[in-house]
């Protein structure tokens, strides 16, 4: 457990914070640029492309600070349902549908990191995340000392029931200190089959940052950043454990009547 705390962010609607996530993102990509040439991003699913499209695909200002680098980009998923590509609940497609397919040519390709669909038709689900951490030692262990990926940025979204990546209230996946990423098989939300980042992995990145909007999170919000019985949530584990790393992106009506403190801006 860190003693440092989160940033919570708070904007009046999610085009103003889009507009303030794109400079975030791209703090982190120059960071990772001038550090090791490469950009190591996860991405989850649920609102966050639509968000992230939108903060990444507006006009630069020409810059070369405000400009995706997308060809060094390697993206990977913060979780991934078990399905096929091109199913309608694969965070893949999704990623596909609103970002990946709108890049303009000239900003570059970045590589993608989806799941085997080999173990999605043969059912073994602890073989897919297998399969994907064998994917992340690749990319990440060229040392065999390293005991943990440390990505530059992961970017994730907070459920209702205060759940991040498939990492889900009180599941024991969340004691999981060795794996990097961990299977699924009876997500309390469909579909049930799942691979997950573990909680050590997120906690390690350089920066982790939730978007999470609308009044449908006031709840659960409240109940992780005001309440200590919220504080055993998936989420607020990630608070927990990696402080000041964390930035909360949130609109208005999502964060309404909390009291822990937030800025309008970075
Ligand atoms: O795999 C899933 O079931 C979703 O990806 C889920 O984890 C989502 O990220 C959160 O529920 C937040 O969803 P919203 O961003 O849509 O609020």
């Amino acid at each position: 457990m860190v003693t440092s705390q989160p940033h919570l962010y708070s904007f009046p609607d999610t085009e103003t914070l889009a507009k303030q996530l794109r400079p975030y993102v791209l703090r982190c990509q120059n960071a990772a640029l001038a550090r090791h040439n490469t950009f190591r991003v996860a991405v989850s699913g649920g609102s966050l492309p639509v968000v992230l499209a939108k903060a990444l695909l507006a006009d630069s200002n020409g810059s070369p600070e405000d400009t995706p680098q997308f060809s060094k980009w390697n993206i990977f998923f913060a979780d991934e349902r078990a399905v096929p590509l091109d199913d309608k609940d694969s965070n893949y497609l999704l990623l596909k549908d609103e970002l990946l397919s709108k890049i303009p040519a000239e900003l570059g390709a970045p590589t993608i990191h989806p799941i085997d669909e080999k173990h999605v038709r043969d059912g073994d689900t602890q073989a897919l995340a297998d399969v994907y951490q064998e994917d992340l030692m690749r990319s990440f262990a060229a040392k065999e000392s390293v005991k943990l990926p440390v990505f530059d940025l992961i970017l994730l979204g907070c459920g209702p029931d205060g759940h991040t990546c498939s990492l889900f209230p009180g599941h024991e996946l969340l004691r999981e200190k060795d794996a990097w990423v961990a299977a699924e098989t009876e997500s309390p939300k469909p579909p049930p089959k799942r691979i997950t980042l573990t909680l050590p992995v997120v906690t390690s990145a350089l920066n982790i940052a939730f978007v999470a909007t609308g009044g449908g999170k006031k709840e659960i919000l409240k109940a992780i950043f005001d309440n200590e019985e919220g504080h055993s949530l998936p989420s607020a584990l990630v608070n927990q454990g990696a402080g000041e790393k964390v930035s909360w992106f949130t609109d208005h009506p999502a964060v309404e009547g909390i009291a822990f403190p937030r800025r309008g801006s970075l």
